[in-house]
């Protein structure tokens, strides 16, 4: 089953076009990281979903049913963490998950979801009172509230030290095996590819790429770093160099002492090897890096995307 889907949609905010044709597909029980740059247009996409804005053009659905004429029954079953801290500075932070309750017409026990979510020693404080961290998990505790269908995280981690990063991801974790779909805000890389199945990158109101981590490290091949460590520097240190340049595949070649890293196409790694010994030299060592999920990241959201697709 689907859980979310745009279809062409696009939102002109005046002659701001903030998303420009979007196709968008989450399947039930997915975590989907919702990736993207300040601007891409995240927060608007979240906004259509919930009937908060509604599209200049296109159609939202969610679980098969229409964000504009569906409303209620859509937010009934889904949960949501907005972006920023949305707290009640004079309510104690266990009025604040009653409220919740109350409005979802729910039974859960509040103390309960404020210990799971850490702050029931806080739970009679006022909201006002807490920290940033602790708003967000007030926040999330919240969002946890009957059991949601579909959980929203907009920037989940904003203001979490990386224990309490950890724990969120934990519960995100719990929420997914109770069989919940995850739709996953973040511009921060490292927490999508710990949890997301798959992730989608928006850029300029549009997807520029979707796929799993695995599956888009894969579509750029060229970003293969070879390191490769010889015996000794080899006698015609320019030649070997020039030799290594030359083979089919690849790109980019340096050379610091004994290490020599090229940046070439998987299929060119023996052919590299063959071309350094030939010139006398032992390769005593090599490795593959992989291209850092941050340089593929900013190889989609920065400069020309399109260089970067197959
Ligand atoms: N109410 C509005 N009026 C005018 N322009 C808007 C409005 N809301 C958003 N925009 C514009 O639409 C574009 C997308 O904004 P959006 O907030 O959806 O991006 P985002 O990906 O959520 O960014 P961030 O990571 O900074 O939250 C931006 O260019 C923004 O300036």
């Amino acid at each position: 089953m689907v859980a979310i889907e745009l279809s062409n949609v696009t939102k002109r905010y005046g002659s701001e076009t903030a998303l420009n044709g979007l196709d968008l597909t989450v399947q039930s029980g997915e975590i989907y990281g919702f990736l993207g740059p300040n601007g891409a247009g995240k927060s608007t996409t979240i906004n259509l979903i919930l009937d908060f804005i509604r599209p200049t053009t296109g159609e939202v659905r969610v679980f098969g049913l229409d964000a504009r004429a569906e409303t209620l029954e859509i937010r009934n079953r889904t949960g949501i963490l907005p972006e920023g801290v949305e707290t009640y500075d004079r309510l104690t932070g266990r009025k604040h998950v009653e409220f919740a309750i109350e409005s979802k017409g729910a039974d859960d026990d509040p103390d309960e979801l404020l210990e799971r979510v850490g702050i029931a020693d806080a739970a009679n404080r006022k909201a006002g009172g807490y920290s940033k961290g602790m708003a967000q998990r007030l926040m999330l505790a919240t969002a946890l509230v009957g059991e949601p269908d579909l959980l929203i995280l907009d920037e989940p981690s904003t203001g979490l030290d990386p224990n309490a990063a950890r724990e969120m991801r934990e519960i995100i974790r719990e929420e997914n095996r109770r069989g919940a779909t995850v739709f996953f805000s973040s511009h921060i890389l490292g927490q999508v590819e710990a949890i997301c199945d798959r992730v989608g990158i928006l850029r300029d109101g549009h997807l520029v790429a979707e796929d799993t981590i695995e599956g888009l490290r894969d579509s750029m091949p060229e970003r293969t770093r070879l390191r490769v460590e010889l015996d000794r520097v080899p006698d015609d240190s320019a030649g070997a160099l020039e030799a290594v340049q030359s083979v089919d595949g690849v790109s980019e070649v340096s050379a610091d002492g004994t290490t020599l890293v090229v940046t070439c196409e998987d299929r060119a790694k023996s052919a590299v090897l063959r071309a350094i010994e030939e010139y006398g030299v032992t390769v005593d060592d090599f490795a593959t890096d992989e291209s850092s999920l941050e340089e593929l990241f900013m190889a989609y959201t920065e400069g020309d995307a399109q260089g970067v697709r197959q």
